[in-house]
């Protein structure tokens, strides 16, 4: 088992990572009352749900459990009032522990809930999805989504403990699998051009479980995560780069409506995008942008943008939490590994939208 820790002074806490971190990591210890709510959605809670479970009853704890519907379109205040509902009637107080057991939108709904839950709980994220284990579950990022743009309602709150089990992703499918990998891939290209050429080399390996490789991803993206979010961990600079394929991605999340393509898929398209309008403004050659759209395909993710026309994009861009009076600033690659957040003038990103992206 690996064990990292995010460094943000009295915020500071441990991510353990390992086949069966769940039964081997000390992540029970951090809870400090008696009562724990687990919250979870109706396909995990059936698969993983008994492992956590027995782990609090043989520690004495009062377990609560919130059950979810699953998907993305379910990330919304609704679905929060859920939480706060469950939380209410079962008397959870000031102690109480949440535990988010689930992929990332369990995880940012259930970090919320603990930021917003009688002014603030403590909460420990249980990812069992890839793209959870290797991104959203660390950091700290919580919120649900608005009809106008993603994640627009929300809060920095981190959480006690990342406990990041690899044998959940025995269940998970295979395009959840792919989304997960959009993830690992952008810590490669926004930092570390060596992790990128490792994951080019293992890409197959990757798409067919191979574990070791799994975890090799998993461990790296949670230190390049780690190392970026203790440096600037409300996102006033460097924080932003990894946003990388995001403005783009968000925009097909809520111009195509929640779900129909997954946050990976998007961020995958998304990044094949930020690297076209890298290669516009002469920060990145053909060859470079070519390799990272073929690993983001070999990845089994879309590489083709959906078509929407070149205003509804930019409309929809245009919230970007990134935006600063009223400029839409993008991540770009100046190379392979080295990002970098500009505002660029939305004629030139019209253009690149019109070559790649419109309808
Ligand atoms: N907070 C952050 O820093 C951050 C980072 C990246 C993404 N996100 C957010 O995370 C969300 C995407 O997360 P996701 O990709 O995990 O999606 P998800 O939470 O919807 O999970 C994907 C699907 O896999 C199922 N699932 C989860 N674990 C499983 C398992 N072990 N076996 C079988 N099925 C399983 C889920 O029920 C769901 O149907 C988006 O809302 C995105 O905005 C947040
Ligand atoms: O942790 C971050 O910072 C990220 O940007 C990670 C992203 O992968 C993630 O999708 C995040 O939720 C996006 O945040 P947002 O602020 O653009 O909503
Ligand atoms: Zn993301």
């Amino acid at each position: 088992m690996h064990r990292l820790e995010v460094a943000l002074d009295e915020r500071s806490y441990p991510i353990a990572i390992g086949r069966d971190a769940l039964a081997q990591s000390d992540w029970i210890g951090v809870i400090r009352g008696k009562q724990v709510a687990v919250v979870t959605n109706e396909t995990v809670g059936p698969l993983h749900l008994a492992k956590l479970t027995s782990a609090l009853d043989a520690a004495g704890k009062s377990v609560t459990v919130v059950t979810l519907p699953d998907g993305e379109e379910y990330k919304t205040a609704e679905t929060l009032d859920l939480i706060y509902s469950a939380l209410l009637e079962a008397r959870c107080d000031r102690k109480t522990t949440l535990v988010a057991l689930g992929g990332g939108v369990v995880g940012d709904m259930t970090g919320f809930a603990a930021a917003t839950y009688m002014r603030g709980v403590p909460f420990i994220q249980v990812p069992t999805t890839l793209l959870a284990q290797v991104d959203s579950s660390v950091g700290g990022k919580t919120g649900i989504n608005h009809r106008l743009g993603k994640n627009m309602i929300g809060a920095f709150y981190q959480p006690r403990f990342v406990v990041a089990d690899l044998a959940t992703l025995d269940t998970l499918p295979a395009r959840e699998l792919s989304a997960g990998l959009a993830e690992v891939i952008k810590h490669g290209a926004i930092v570390d051009a060596g992790f990128l050429g490792w994951i080019e080399e293992n890409i197959d390996a990757l798409v067919a479980r191979d574990a070791a490789a799994l975890g090799h991803s998993v461990l790296r993206s949670c230190e390049i995560k780690s190392e970026v979010v203790a440096g600037d961990e409300f996102e006033s600079g460097r924080r932003a780069i990894l946003n990388f394929g995001h403005t783009f991605g968000h925009a097909v999340e809520a111009g195509l409506g929640y779900g129909v393509w997954l946050h990976g898929e998007a961020v995958g398209v998304g990044m094949v995008l930020a690297a076209r309008l890298s290669q516009r403004l002469g920060y990145l050659d053909e060859a470079a942008v070519q390799r990272l759209t073929s690993i983001i395909g070999r990845a089994g993710l879309p590489t083709r943008a959906p078509e929407m026309p070149v205003k509804r994009w930019l409309n929809l861009m245009a919230v970007d939490k990134k935006a600063e009076g009223g400029e839409v600033r993008y991540i770009l690659l100046r190379g392979l590994g080295n990002a970098v957040v500009e505002a660029v003038d939305e004629a030139i990103v019209a253009e690149v939208l019109r070559e790649h992206a419109a309808a």
